[in-house]
C-alpha cells in the first residue's frame, strides 16, 4: 500500500476493545478488485488513485464533518473475498465485521461474481452483528464503465430492498461527491448529536445499543402488584389441595 497523505494508516488490524467510544468504525468488505481501497481513499482524501497493491487489510483513521459536527472515523479496508469452499479471507472479514459499527458491502457493476457474493457476506454480517440497527450499505462501484457492465442497474436496488439495507451506485474514479454522499449516509445515523456525547468510559456496544429503542422502564407499583397476585394465587393453590 503506498503512503497516502493527509490520512493516518493505523495498523493492519484493529484491536476490538481499545478504541474510543466517539469513533465511528466502518468495515468495507467485498470481492477482490471491486475498488474497496479506491473508494475508501476517495472518501477520505478526495483523490482517486488508480493503482494499488492487493490489500492485506488496512485501517485508516480520519476526522470528517457530518452535519456540521466533527466526527472521528476509522475505516477498515479488508482483503477481497473469493468464493471457493465457503468464503476465503473469512477470518479477516469476520474480525473486521465484529469490530465495526457499520458495514459497507461493495461490488463492482462490471463483475457479476462480486455481486453474487453479497448475499453470503450480508448473511455473515447479520450473524456477527445481529442488531438490526447496525447500518449496512450496499455500494455498487465502477458505474461509469457502461460498456463493461455485467450487473443490471435494477439488480442492486432490488437486492438492497430484499436485504433491508441502504443502496448507492457510485464511481470511485469519476465522482468524489457520490462516494462522499454514500459514506455520509452511513455515518449519519451513528454520529452522536451535539450535547449528547456518551462518556468515554462507556463500552462501544453501549453506543450501538443507545441507537436502539429503549424498552419501557418497569413500573414498580405494577411489578409489586403482579408479584402479590402471583403469591396469592400460589397460596390459594396450596390451600385448595
Ligand atoms: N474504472 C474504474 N476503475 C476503478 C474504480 N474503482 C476502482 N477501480 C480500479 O479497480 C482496480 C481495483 O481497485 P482496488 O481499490 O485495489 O480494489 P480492491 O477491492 O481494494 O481490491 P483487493 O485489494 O484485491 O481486495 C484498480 O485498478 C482501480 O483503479 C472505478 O470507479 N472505476
Amino acid at each position: 500500500m503506498r503512503l497516502i497523505q493527509n490520512m493516518s494508516t493505523i495498523s493492519e488490524y484493529p484491536t476490538p476493545d481499545n478504541s474510543s467510544n466517539s469513533v465511528i468504525k466502518i468495515a468495507v468488505v467485498g470481492g477482490s478488485g471491486v475498488g474497496k481501497t479506491a473508494l475508501v481513499v476517495r472518501f477520505l482524501t478526495r483523490r482517486f488513485i488508480g493503482d494499488y497493491e492487493r490489500n492485506a487489510a488496512t485501517l485508516y483513521s480520519r476526522e470528517i464533518q457530518v452535519d456540521g459536527e466533527q466526527v472521528a472515523i476509522q475505516v477498515q479496508d479488508t482483503p477481497g473475498v473469493h468464493v471457493g469452499n465457503g468464503l476465503s479471507c473469512q477470518d479477516h472479514v469476520t474480525r473486521s465485521i465484529q469490530w465495526a459499527d457499520a458495514v459497507v458491502l461493495v461490488y463492482s457493476v462490471t463483475d457479476s461474481r462480486s455481486f453474487e457474493l453479497i448475499g453470503q457476506l450480508h448473511q455473515q454480517v447479520r450473524v456477527l452483528l445481529p442488531d438490526p440497527q447496525v447500518p449496512v450499505l450496499l455500494l455498487a462501484n465502477k458505474a461509469e464503465l457502461l460498456h463493461l457492465r455485467q450487473v443490471d442497474g435494477q439488480a442492486g436496488p432490488r437486492l438492497a430492498h430484499a436485504l433491508g439495507v441502504a443502496f448507492c451506485e457510485v464511481s470511485a474514479s469519476e465522482s468524489y461527491s457520490e462516494v462522499h454522499r454514500a459514506f455520509r449516509l452511513l455515518c449519519k445515523g451513528l454520529a452522536t448529536p451535539p450535547g449528547t456525547a456518551t462518556p468515554p468510559t462507556t463500552a462501544p456496544e453501549k453506543r450501538r445499543a443507545s441507537l436502539m429503542p429503549r424498552p419501557k422502564s418497569p413500573n414498580m407499583q405494577d411489578l409489586k402488584r403482579r408479584f402479590k397476585q402471583a403469591l396469592t394465587a400460589k397460596v390459594r393453590t396450596v390451600t385448595s389441595v
